[in-house]
């Protein structure tokens, strides 16, 4: 696994629909996306398998790693990381689950304790947020940016910042030491995939010369 850093494209149900998600996801990962999450909140487990399934393709021939939001069963059948919130079960099973090269991922909101337990657990990464206003999830909890600091401080493991991301705010995110920007609607709330491409290509731009 290359370094974390960079883009952390994740997908959504509603914006992504009437067959929207691989064309706009290959768009995401040809502009640079180096992460991309699959996060379906919906009950349908077939469809979900087979989506998924799609996005490791595309994922695996463009060099990124897909992560599976909440469903460590669904990671495991295809082989690939999860995200796991703090209600969606154990980093420390998952870890087990899923063997030392996989991704795991925790939520961690604004507080350093849950990054010291998920860091205790075997996780790759630690995401604060929400650092903004978000369109997708406005009742998340807030973040501020200057939690980064004290995180950068604290833990050596890559930062991932969310909530309310943009080409306007990521640049001072990244400064206080965000090393993977996870984006959903600034990246996936576009016209075209080829604007999809173009945001990418921009915000994966700003990991260039940090
Ligand atoms: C990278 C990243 N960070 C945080 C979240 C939020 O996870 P969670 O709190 O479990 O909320 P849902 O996404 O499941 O609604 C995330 N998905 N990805
Ligand atoms: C899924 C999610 N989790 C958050 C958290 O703070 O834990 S914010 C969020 C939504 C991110 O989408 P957007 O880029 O559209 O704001
Ligand atoms: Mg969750």
């Amino acid at each position: 696994m290359s370094t974390l850093r960079g883009l952390y494209a994740i997908t959504d149900s509603q914006l992504l629909d009437g067959g929207k998600l691989l064309p706009y996801v290959e768009a995401a990962l040809r502009g640079g996306a180096r992460l991309l999450q699959y996060r379906d909140k919906s009950n349908d487990a077939a469809r979900r398998f087979d989506e998924a399934s799609a996005l490791a393709e595309l994922c695996a021939r463009h060099g990124a790693e897909l992560l599976i939001n909440d469903d460590l069963e669904l990671a495991a059948r295809l082989g690939v990381g999860v995200h796991l919130g703090q209600d969606d079960g154990s980093l420390r099973a998952a870890r087990q689950r899923l063997g030392n090269s996989a991704l795991v991922g925790g939520t961690c909101h604004a507080q350093l304790e849950l990054a010291e337990r998920a860091v205790a657990e075997g996780a790759s990464y630690i995401a604060f947020g929400r650092f903004f206003n978000s369109t997708t999830k406005p009742g998340a909890p807030a973040a501020t940016p200057a939690l980064l600091d004290e995180a950068r401080q604290r833990f050596a493991l890559p930062i991932v910042a969310i909530g309310g991301v943009t080409l306007d705010n990521a640049p001072g995110l990244i400064a206080r030491g965000a090393s993977l920007i996870a984006v959903i609607h600034a990246l996936f709330g576009a016209a075209s995939a080829a604007e999809v491409e173009q945001r990418a290509r921009a915000f994966s731009a700003l990991f260039s010369d940090s």
